[in-house]
């Protein structure tokens, strides 16, 4: 929590002031119970009691003011501070893809960015304020009932220490259901964007049923967190009603005992009580919320298992300028996911030259994607180097090196934005007549443009309303709009049907001329029109040179294209 505290920075001005109005608020209202009392004894005893009634009038607005302030103070600088946290998680989701976010679910990492930091507001707006005027408000009500007479402060006190004790009689058990909570919100929250993604495999497979009875069983977890947490909870709040009870009586007795022995002024007597009374709000402001901030700790702990997650890539040089030759060097590159698992890439040794473009082939599980992730280092290599131009790569900004290369995926991505602006990603400041030129390039221009929205048109989700011919053009244009040197392109393998194929291709070779690319090939159309082919085996680099050289020398590379190419088994 004080690492929250941390975070607060530029908001602390505000909530300075929040909990100033939370400590004036509850004088404010001490002050009026007491003077109230005051008022009312003076009144049963005939006693002049004006001025006690002004003092009321004066106090009565700032009863009403000071809340409200406090309130409002309080949840302006926690909005704020929830949304700068939001900013951090986002950076740091952004700093770490994709290594760490292929390890977590996503609906878990949603469940963090939203609501384990919405539960931080119970921190921020309703803790931090109430806790300070517990520790200050009480002090004044006990010093103002020790000036009528000491016994009546001692009578109130060990009821408000133990008061302010009851949320650490069960800490641990608190702490461990606050995790096992949001860990169940997070795996549901998981399960949830899983199935909706999922949808259609499992309507179609018949698993649906078996889905739903998943998603029982997960609610029924929760449920006992919940109702876990919800038992502690109520025992905690049982004991501080108990505990304001014992501490009103004790006054009460006392001061009663007191006014027998005619220590105490009758006329204090009310006013002794109603101040006591009025001592346990802040207090009991306080516990209210504290049988909740076990929450609050998990969410805090979820949040900064992400800030504190290292990245997989750390830039080594902060800054880079200066021409690069876009030549791609793979110089005996090993890499492996992690220390248990074996290497994906084993030794991979190739050139791409400037403008021209390469075939990377080979069975599944080769090692093709991993060395365009390891070019566009979303991992460092473990051995060898990549070099553009003559640079290790890991001597580059990520900044830098992303502009320098462009990738057009085999599962596109497109968001749920019009169509012109998942065009102009890689270049916000594109104009639409660049947009058109780049969409023309990439052959999409006619079917967009005869969708009834055009270049408006919303795609879906994942671009839903999109076929996978269409998906792919509308990448090959954000990549021809963003015209970097180097191009990485990851051919889809699923079946497109032969117009659209010709059409991609056709595209593709649009977006490569004049490029440096590197394609991950699969398809024989695609390998033909390459320049030179590299062939991985197992992570290595069996064999280089042009597709009718291989074809002709290397069994291998035969046996990899049979069935495409007719004569070949
Ligand atoms: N994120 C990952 N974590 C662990 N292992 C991985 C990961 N991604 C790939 N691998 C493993 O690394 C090896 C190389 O995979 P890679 O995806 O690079 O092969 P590929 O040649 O691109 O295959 P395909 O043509 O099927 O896409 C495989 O054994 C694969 O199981």
């Amino acid at each position: 929590m004080t690492r929250f505290l941390a975070l607060i920075g530029p908001h602390r001005t505000l909530l300075v002031f929040a909990i100033v109005s939370g400590i004036a608020h509850h004088l404010v209202v001490l002050a009026s119970a007491g003077t109230g009392a005051w008022v009312v004894s003076r009144a049963i005893t005939g006693q002049e009691f004006t001025g006690g009634l002004i003092l009321l009038g004066v106090l009565l607005p700032f009863v009403a003011l000071t809340p409200w302030l406090e309130s409002y103070l309080a949840h302006v600088a926690a909005f704020r501070v929830l949304a700068d946290i939001r900013g951090r998680i986002y950076a740091a989701f952004e700093r770490l893809a994709p290594g760490y976010l292929l390890e977590r679910r996503s609906g878990d990492l949603g469940a963090a960015a939203i609501s384990d930091v919405e539960q931080l507001e119970l921190w921020f707006a309703h803790t931090l304020s109430p806790l300070v005027s517990a520790a200050t408000v009480p002090v004044a009500a006990l010093t103002a009932l020790g000036t009528f007479d000491p016994a009546l402060a001692g009578a109130l006190a060990p009821a408000l220490v133990l008061l302010a004790t009851v949320p650490s009689w069960l800490r641990q058990k608190a702490e461990a259901q606050g995790t096992e909570l949001r860990a169940q919100v997070g795996e549901l929250n998981a399960e949830a964007v899983d199935t909706l993604q999922g949808l259609r495999e499992l309507v179609t497979s018949g698993a649906g049923p078996r889905q739903i009875g998943r998603f029982r069983g997960l609610e029924a977890k929760l449920l006992g967190a919940k109702l876990a947490h919800a038992r502690r909870s109520g025992l905690e709040h049982g004991v501080t009603n108990a505990l304001t009870v014992f501490g009103l009586l004790a006054v009460l007795v006392t001061a009663a005992l007191l006014v027998t022995r005619g220590a105490l002024d009758p006329a204090l007597f009310p006013v002794a009580v109603v101040l006591a009374a009025t001592t346990f709000a802040p207090v009991i402001a306080v516990t209210d919320v504290a049988r909740d901030v076990n929450l609050v700790v998990a969410a805090g702990r979820r949040i900064m298992t992400i800030l504190d997650t290292e990245p997989p890539v750390r830039d080594r040089v902060t800054d880079f300028s200066g021409d690069i030759t876009p030549r791609v060097v793979f110089d005996t590159v090993r890499f492996r996911y992690a220390p248990a698992l074996p290497d994906a890439v084993a030794d991979a040794t190739f050139t791409v030259e400037p403008g021209e473009t390469v075939a990377l082939v080979g069975h599944s599980g080769a090692g093709k994607s991993t060395c365009a992730s390891l070019l566009m280092r979303f991992w460092d290599v473990a051995d060898g180097a990549i070099t553009i131009g003559g640079h290790d790569i890991r001597d580059l900004p990520q900044d830098h090196l992303r502009k320098l290369i462009t990738l057009v995926p085999q599962d596109v991505y497109l968001f749920n934005i019009p169509l012109k602006d998942n065009i102009r990603l890689g270049r916000p400041e594109a104009t639409d007549a660049e947009v058109v030129a780049a969409a023309e390039a990439a052959l999409a221009e006619e079917f967009i443009t005869g969708l009834p929205d055009g270049y408006d048109t919303i795609p879906g989700e994942l671009g839903a309303r999109l076929s996978g011919g269409q998906r792919q053009r509308i990448a090959i244009a954000r990549a021809l709009l963003k015209d970097a040197p180097i191009l990485i392109m990851d051919e889809a393998v699923s079946n497109l049907d032969a117009e659209s194929e010709q059409e991609v291709t056709q595209a593709m070779a649009q977006v490569r001329a004049g490029r440096t690319t590197l394609v991950i090939a699969h398809r024989l159309s695609t390998i033909r029109t390459a320049d030179r082919v590299v062939m991985l085996d197992d992570g290595r680099t069996i064999t280089t040179g042009t597709h009718d050289d291989l074809l002709s020398g290397n069994a291998g590379y035969r046996r990899l294209l049979a069935g495409q190419v007719a004569g070949v088994e």
